[in-house]
């Protein structure tokens, strides 16, 4: 089934996303997420330049030479923007794949291990009232597993309290926006939310807390002490991860679970964590991992020491992501969980899916590929509009980690 043509469709409803649709001389196409926030035409760009006039002509069956020559023959290997291009290529060859061969792509993997995908939604307020009330809508809403991120008295933003409820949006149009970030505040008050949360809600609910990278390893090895008592989930990007070995620090002094990785492309950033189980968790994805394709590498390696799954899935990860990422979740044996940040109805028009939600899981669909497809009338209607993820600084003007 050779690949006839293929083409990098950009679309912003609402936020920005990049997709590429690849159709062999059969008429079958495939599509794939290449969005990486904030540099969303970079991979764009890498797509329609330098990866798509190497692609025709080849058989889209050769799903792993493919890889292999997208990844080994760029010479310059790695990267968010490398192995983003090689997630989107991946993902619409296996959608092709899947179609060809008249299955849901969770059947080509290996076929279901599980009934459905739990997931865990992300409640926020701008402070502990909002946040406890935000708790409760997700109750209602039947999760099980719930992340929690709230305001800090002090301070006039942190990350993950967004505007909405259901819809978190980090980037804004326009240069990045500044914020300011008090780790100390941040310290103090964070352990009391989920007091407050486990006083209200009980043992019962999953709960979730992203660091979002802000932390020193003994800052963080502290906060995963003082959580403790509230038995958490996972506490995710507890610090900056390009030193795997700084997760040895936090490891030995608690026993709150760590999850890292949405922001990992190659197995080779997190090898050391998984090997030596300095996490719990592997946050990386598909579409800013390889794909498919090297997610089962990733997903395998970390089988071995235990450590789990647990799939980024925010919105600016767009459906095509969520849809490939609940089949590998249906399918792959060391599972954990997916995160499950809700696309807006606009962005759900452009991206039809036939995934679905109930009592605290996503369901896949059973339509042969992934189940997600582009209007791509409608994503004309959404031209591209530059956005940027905010910057982080420190009181005394520091350059941070937002
Ligand atoms: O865990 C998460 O979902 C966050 O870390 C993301 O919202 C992250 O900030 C965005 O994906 C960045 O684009
Ligand atoms: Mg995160």
């Amino acid at each position: 089934m050779k690949i006839e043509s293929a083409k990098v469709i950009v679309t912003s409803p609402g936020r920005n996303f990049v997709t590429l649709k690849i159709v062999t001389e059969s008429g079958t196409y495939g599509i794939g997420d290449a969005t990486l926030n904030g540099r969303e035409l970079s991979v764009a760009s890498y797509l329609e330049d330098h990866v798509i006039p190497c692609l025709i002509g080849r058989d889209a069956g050769q799903i792993e030479d493919i890889w292999q020559y997208l990844y080994r023959g760029a010479y310059w290997r790695r990267g968010p923007v490398t192995m983003s291009a090689i997630a989107a290529v991946d993902m619409a060859l296996w959608d092709i794949k899947a179609k060809a061969a008249g299955m849901p792509l969770y059947q080509l993997l290996g076929g279901r291990s599980r009934n459905g995908v739990l997931v865990y939604g992300h409640a926020n307020g701008k402070d502990l009232e909002g946040t406890l009330e935000a708790v409760g809508r997700y109750i209602e809403m039947g999760y099980k597993a719930i992340r929690i991120q709230c305001g800090v008295p002090g301070n006039a933003s942190v990350y993950g309290v967004g505007k909405g409820d259901l819809y978190y949006e980090p980037a804004e149009k326009g240069l990045p926006p500044e914020e300011v970030w008090s780790t100390p505040d941040y310290l103090r008050f964070i352990p009391g939310v989920f007091e407050a949360v486990r006083e209200k809600y009980g043992d019962a609910p999953l709960l979730l807390h992203d660091c979002h990278h802000r932390l020193t390893p003994i800052e963080a090895a502290r906060l995963g002490k003082d959580l403790e008592p509230y038995r958490l989930f996972w506490i995710e990007d507890a610090t900056p991860a390009e030193n795997q070995e700084a997760f040895k620090l936090i490891r030995q002094h608690t026993t709150t679970p760590l999850a890292v990785g949405e922001i990992f492309n190659t197995v080779w950033d997190a090898k050391d964590l998984i090997q030596n189980q300095l996490i719990d968790y592997i946050r990386a994805t598909l579409v800013h991992a390889g794909g498919i394709t090297h997610m089962r590498t990733i997903a395998a390696l970390a089988a071995l020491y235990q450590v789990r799954t647990g799939f980024h899935g925010a919105t600016d990860l767009s459906p095509v992501t969520m849809g490939a990422a609940l089949h590998f979740d249906t399918w792959v044996p060391n599972f954990g969980i997916q995160e499950y940040m809700r696309h807006t109805p606009e962005t759900d028009a452009v991206f039809p899916h036939d995934y679905s939600y109930a009592d605290g899981m996503l369901q896949v669909g059973d339509k042969p590929g992934h189940g997600v497809d582009i209007d791509e009338e409608l994503a004309a209607e959404y031209p591209y509009d530059r956005a940027y993820l905010p910057v982080n600084r420190l009181a005394d003007g520091t350059l941070w980690n937002w």
